[in-house]
């Protein structure tokens, strides 16, 4: 058989595949814009997407890169998309701010019709998205966690319990999955009003489906989450694609439909997040804090949620609560275990105020614990869960006082590792260090150069809820044992390749000593 015009045309694919990428990645050279110059094919996160350094380095090296260039912001390449990474904090004011309408989305897949769950928050884009965030901000007033706080404390006895029962048999925790499973009871009872008990019960199906969300190992999902990246909104949706995955689809949406169900047929009323969501779908709008438990139709503006919108909202405060949570309270332990100092003197001050509020952890005495606010911010600090904000470019924007134009649809990066490590802000950036969150170093500082949450109008929804939970947990376990890192854990520190949140390699083991 003759090959020779198989040849040619395999010959001829590979040629165009190589001129066009050559051709894509000379955007920035064809509009005259600084850049960094690329890989061919991998652009310039090459190292990321070798799985050999987490998302947060590597964003954290091109903003070393750019910074030690003197450039405000710099072009580079997502494989071959043309993409803008801005360093300058002014800028990233003007990004995540001042000029938001250029910037309001995340750039994430969204179908509500085909995949309902991917109508949540985080991915809705424009109209859609200021609608729903504009519903769901009285959800997460101080209000209303003070109405869900009691809740979520009932859940650190389980928490308490396990690691006393661990010190009998071993005194060894892998303490981010004992955190992760925390987290999980506290938002399956705030936010869904069920006890998940996976305290004590590893495979109940809350954390089965939170670990297949967020599973990158599972071959399936890597499939979807690349044709999600590569192919444009425009086919996706065309094709009806669906991210999610059938089995995840399926047991959120009875989960919430179920509960729903079930409180409207037996007129039961609850304070926690799922009240507030039945509000809004049968009022359209959530109640002032005093009037939570009522029922009555008081629609303003005319529209209601939909029941899969509120499974949807309720899918991001799962997903986007759990694990970003654990990881800080993970993180904040590790801190804590490798500074006995900085331990004993936060365990002083939790005793203390603890023991004029009864010895008991409520709502005031958190409030009152500044050291240990000191302390999360810090670990924030050092180690942010979301380490790159994404935004999409949703209107050509021209960068103040230069000739470039950033072209609608253009991704654009807050490197927020880079920017917590960097010792212009943060001197000796390794050093964990409560004291840079004193009032006084606070406002010496650029308002920019702490972004764990993000800013502007489409800063962390659950900020609040996170910090509260974070602090909940660490009195919990800070106030009755001692934490001291295991020769398990990999030292020194590194974070996973394969994880969009921020999270240590291989674990984060601890000896847990009872007080
Ligand atoms: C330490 C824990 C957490 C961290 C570090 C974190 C971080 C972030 C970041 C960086 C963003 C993007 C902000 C931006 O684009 O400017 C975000 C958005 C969001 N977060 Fe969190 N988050 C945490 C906990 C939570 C919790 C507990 C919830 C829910 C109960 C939550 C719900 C959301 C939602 C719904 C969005 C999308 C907001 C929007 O697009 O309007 N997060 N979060």
């Amino acid at each position: 058989m003759d090959l020779t015009p198989f040849a040619y045309i395999i010959a001829s694919l590979i040629a165009i595949s190589y001129l066009y990428v050559k051709w894509a990645q000379s955007y920035w050279r064809r509009k005259h814009i600084q850049h960094l110059e690329p890989a061919f094919l991998y652009g310039n996160v090459k190292r990321l997407l070798k799985r050999e350094i987490s998302l947060g380095n590597q964003f954290q090296d091109i903003y070393n890169e750019v910074k030690s260039r003197g450039w405000q912001f710099s072009g580079y390449y997502f494989l071959t998309a043309p993409s803008l990474i801005v360093v300058d904090l002014e800028l990233i004011k003007r990004v995540m701010q001042t000029d938001f309408v250029h910037f309001m989305n995340h750039g994430f897949f969204v179908n509500e019709e085909a995949d309902p769950l991917s109508g949540h928050l985080f991915r809705l884009e424009d109209d859609k998205w200021r609608n729903v965030r504009v519903k769901l901000t009285p959800a997460f007033t101080s209000g209303k966690l003070k109405m869900m706080f009691s809740t979520m404390t009932a859940c650190t006895e389980g928490l308490a319990g396990l690691l006393k029962e661990n010190e009998r048999l071993n005194g060894v925790v892998d303490i981010k999955d004992v955190l992760s499973r925390f987290t999980t009871d506290v938002i399956g009872s705030v936010g869904f009003g069920i006890d998940c008990n996976s305290i004590n019960d590893p495979d109940c199906d809350f954390i089965v489906y939170g670990r297949k969300v967020f599973d990158s190992h599972a071959i399936g999902r890597r499939i979807r989450q690349t044709v999600a990246v590569l192919l444009p909104m425009s086919l996706l949706k065309a094709i009806n694609f669906k991210l999610t995955d059938a089995s995840v689809e399926a047991f959120f949406l009875n989960v919430v439909r179920n509960t729903m169900r079930y409180r409207e047929d037996n007129n039961i009323n609850r304070r926690d997040f799922m009240q507030l969501m039945l509000q809004l779908k049968n009022r359209g709008t959530i109640g002032e804090d005093d009037k939570v438990l009522e029922g009555k139709d008081e629609n303003r503006d005319g529209s209601w949620l939909t029941e899969n919108q509120i499974a949807a909202q309720c899918f991001v405060f799962f997903f986007a609560g759990f694990e970003t949570s654990a990881t800080t309270m993970t993180f904040a332990l590790y801190e804590l275990a490798v500074n006995q100092d900085i331990q004993e003197k936060l365990r002083r001050e939790i005793t203390e105020v603890l023991g004029r509020h009864g010895h008991q952890i409520t709502y005031e005495a958190i409030m009152e614990m500044t050291y240990l606010d000191k302390i999360v911010h810090e670990t924030l600090r050092k180690h942010p869960p979301i380490a790159d904000i994404p935004r999409i470019c949703t209107k050509d924007y021209h960068i103040p006082g230069t000739n470039a134009v950033i072209k609608k649809g253009t991704r654009v990066d807050i490197p927020v590792q880079g920017i917590h490590r960097d010792p212009d802000y943060y001197p000796d950036p390794e050093k964990f260090d409560p004291e840079r969150f004193s009032d006084e170093n606070k406002s010496k500082r650029h308002q920019y150069a702490f972004l764990p949450f993000g800013e502007g109008p489409r800063v962390c929804i659950g900020a609040r809820f996170a910090l509260l939970q974070a602090k909940v947990g660490l009195t919990a376990i800070i106030s009755k044992f001692r934490v001291i890192l295991n020769k398990k854990t990999q030292t020194p520190l590194e974070y996973e390749t394969q994880f969009f949140v921020t999270a240590p390699k291989g674990g984060l083991w601890l000896n847990v000593q009872e007080i």
